[in-house]
């Protein structure tokens, strides 16, 4: 006769890579059912994790069979997102789990390219996506993303979002001419945003990447206060960093108590293309540092590499284009790394609570 608990403190010394901890400490293991030699049980992982499933099912499997009397293993992983806590007073959008940040401190460190690898890095290990490109400067997701076309309106009110590679799309890019946006004075960019942004019928999103417009000004700001998000993430190059650009893109989010999820450093070394010579062209470790001195995580690093540019610019970003290639591989780290940190954060049990409403009694 097997017990439960055998199994459980067998299944112990399997380690979540993602996590650092086991999956009995991190209550993932559920339904386990024990008849005789037959064992049961399901994972649920609070990020998605496609590309893991096969070798994580291979060691519990074995873990759950080093249990003697155990014959046969039947183990079920599953993804579970949840939503997350976002900023005191701001309630949660419906039908969009989690909303991430992509910002910088200033223009033209690789923020775009950065948040459609990760939104297609997340839509790769399994996630319901969507990306919302609210960079008035130069909005650049329709390009990366292959879309041309314009949204539909089904009722007149809302639009519905376009979509390639499996994610949700919307972009002031698909709404308006590029020198338009680009005049817009701060109210009226960010009225216009938050319009985009809530009057898109997003279809049951597990996260919302959000490219937002460059810098630290009045519009970022604004944004970060009434748009319900889980989190920021800060690309920063290395120039950017010596600048304290994204300095102030971290300042900004403490302000208005959006927890960063880490920085991701663009463009940190130079692969040569033809001899494959890494070169540290501003310095070694500026982000590493940078993360540390802020107590942040540093999500990793992307080098200058002439194809991320290629394949961004043509439509089909590396994610998608070389979707095994070390780049992507490098993308597919950070967005698992955002994800994992997200499931870390404190659930948001808003809709939870009961309304309480104040009447008068007369
Ligand atoms: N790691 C990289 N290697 C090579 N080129 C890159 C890399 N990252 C971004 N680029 C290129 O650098 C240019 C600027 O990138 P991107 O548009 O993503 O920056 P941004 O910070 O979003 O800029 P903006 O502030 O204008 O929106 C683009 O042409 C892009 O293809």
């Amino acid at each position: 006769m097997v017990a439960n608990d055998s199994v459980l403190q067998a299944l112990q010394a399997v380690i979540d890579p993602n996590t650092g901890k086991d999956f009995v400490s991190t209550k993932s293991v559920k339904h386990l059912e024990v008849t005789g030699g037959d064992v049961s049980f399901d994972i649920e992982l609070g990020y998605p994790a496609k590309s893991q499933i096969p070798a994580l099912r291979r060691a519990l499997i074995a873990a759950a069979k080093g249990v003697p009397g155990v014959e046969n293993v039947s183990v079920n992983l599953r993804t579970v997102v949840v939503p997350h806590a976002v900023q005191r007073g701001v309630a949660l959008m419906p039908g969009v789990k989690n909303i991430v940040a992509v910002a910088s401190g200033k223009g033209g460190v690789g923020k775009s390219t950065t948040a459609v690898n990760l939104a297609l890095a997340l839509a790769a290990e399994g996630a319901s996506v969507g990306l919302l490109d609210a960079d008035i400067y130069g909005p650049s997701q329709p390009l990366m993303m292959g879309i041309d076309a314009r949204p539909v309106s089904d009722d007149g009110k809302t639009m519905e979002p376009l979509e390639n590679y499996g994610v949700q799309v919307m972009s002031i890019g698909f709404l308006v001419g590029q020198d338009e946006a680009m005049v817009w004075r701060g109210p009226m960019a960010v009225q216009a945003l938050e319009q985009l942004l809530r009057q898109t019928n997003w279809r049951d999103l597990d996260y919302l990447i959000i490219d937002m417009p460059p810098g630290t000004g009045d519009i970022q700001l604004t944004l970060s206060q009434r748009v319900p998000m889980t989190g920021a993430v800060i690309v920063t190059t290395p120039q950017d960093i010596a600048l304290l650009d994204a300095k102030k893109g971290i300042k900004m989010f403490e302000k208005v108590a959006v927890p960063i999820l880490g920085i991701v450093e663009n463009m940190a070394v130079h692969v040569c293309s033809n001899c494959g010579h890494v070169e540290h062209i501003f310095g070694q470790n500026g982000g590493k540092n940078m993360a540390a001195e802020y107590q942040m995580d540093y999500l990793g690093g992307l080098p200058l590499d002439i194809n991320i540019r290629l394949q961004a610019d043509n439509g089909r970003p590396t994610v998608v284009a070389d979707p095994d290639g070390d780049v992507a591989m490098m993308y597919k780290d950070i967005a698992r790394k955002v994800a994992v940190a997200i499931a870390g954060k404190n659930r948001d049990f808003s809709s939870k609570f009961p309304t309480i409403t104040v009447s008068a009694n007369t």
